[in-house]
């Protein structure tokens, strides 16, 4: 890892009622000052009371998604404006889960991340290839592709982070070699610089079953800013091994 501060981000996914607040005062309780940012997404309904049980401690909450728009009809969907009146400072877009169950595409991420930076809230931004295309040798194509695509307008190393998950890594407990991450992470890093004044100091995160036991070893590399974890942020024991790892 490098002298760029590391973020340690968590996606509840569509997990955790009110119950589950306890993990956040617990995480906090246990790492009150990291070594890295720590932020946790959780469900939209929970967004405001995790503001509130994490208030005076390290962790930041987010969004999972956002939609483009400020306001209007659009049943069911939650502005990055709605995100950060509720406390959120961050908002996952293009998550692979999204592109996958929603069909979102590249422009639709980057419309999303645009919204995100008009709110003021950090946008995390997903990108990452399926075993298909790892396994046609499309890997480089498709991440740098993405990147391309739904990087938004007006992006900095400030209010934008980069998340490289690869589909396949997603949950199942299967993690790319240190040599593939290593080789995704340098290609996304030239790409950010050669795109951004400020790309060599932007947030590049590995996701993909990140776990206490394999963190240190996969934020170790070189241009690894931190983690996008799902399954191991929900609770504050594992959360708080990757936190610590990450120092
Ligand atoms: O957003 C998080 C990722 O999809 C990783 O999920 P996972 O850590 O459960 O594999």
């Amino acid at each position: 890892m490098s002298l760029i501060r590391p973020l340690v981000a968590g996606n509840w996914k569509m997990n955790g009622l009110r119950a589950a607040l306890t993990e956040v005062e617990a995480l906090t309780a246990a790492h009150p000052a990291p070594a890295c940012d720590v932020l946790l997404c959780p469900p939209a309904t929970l967004i405001g009371a995790m503001v509130a049980a994490a208030a005076g401690g390290p962790v930041s909450v987010g969004g999972q998604d956002c939609h483009a728009a400020q306001s209007g009809a659009h049943t069911g969907d939650t502005s990055a404006e709605m995100i950060a009146d509720a406390g959120g400072t961050a908002v996952i877009v293009g998550h692979s889960e999204r592109r996958a169950d929603h069909g979102e595409d590249d422009a639709t991420v980057k419309a999303k991340a645009e919204a995100a930076l008009r709110a003021n809230l950090v946008a995390v931004v997903c990108v990452g290839e399926t075993e298909a295309e790892r396994d046609a040798g499309r890997t480089l194509d498709v991440v740098l592709g993405q990147l391309a695509g739904s990087m938004p307008q007006g992006a900095t190393a400030a209010n934008t982070v980069i998340a490289y998950e690869p589909v396949w890594a997603i949950g199942t407990g299967r993690v790319p070699e240190i040599a593939d991450i290593t080789e995704v992470h340098d290609a996304l890093r030239k790409a950010v610089s050669d795109r951004l004044g400020d790309g060599a100091s932007m947030r590049l995160l590995y996701g993909g079953s990140v776990k206490p036991s394999n963190a240190a070893e996969i934020f170790a590399v070189e241009n690894v800013n931190g983690g996008l974890v799902g399954g191991a942020s929900l609770k504050a024991a594992d959360f708080g091994g990757i936190i610590a790892a990450a120092g």
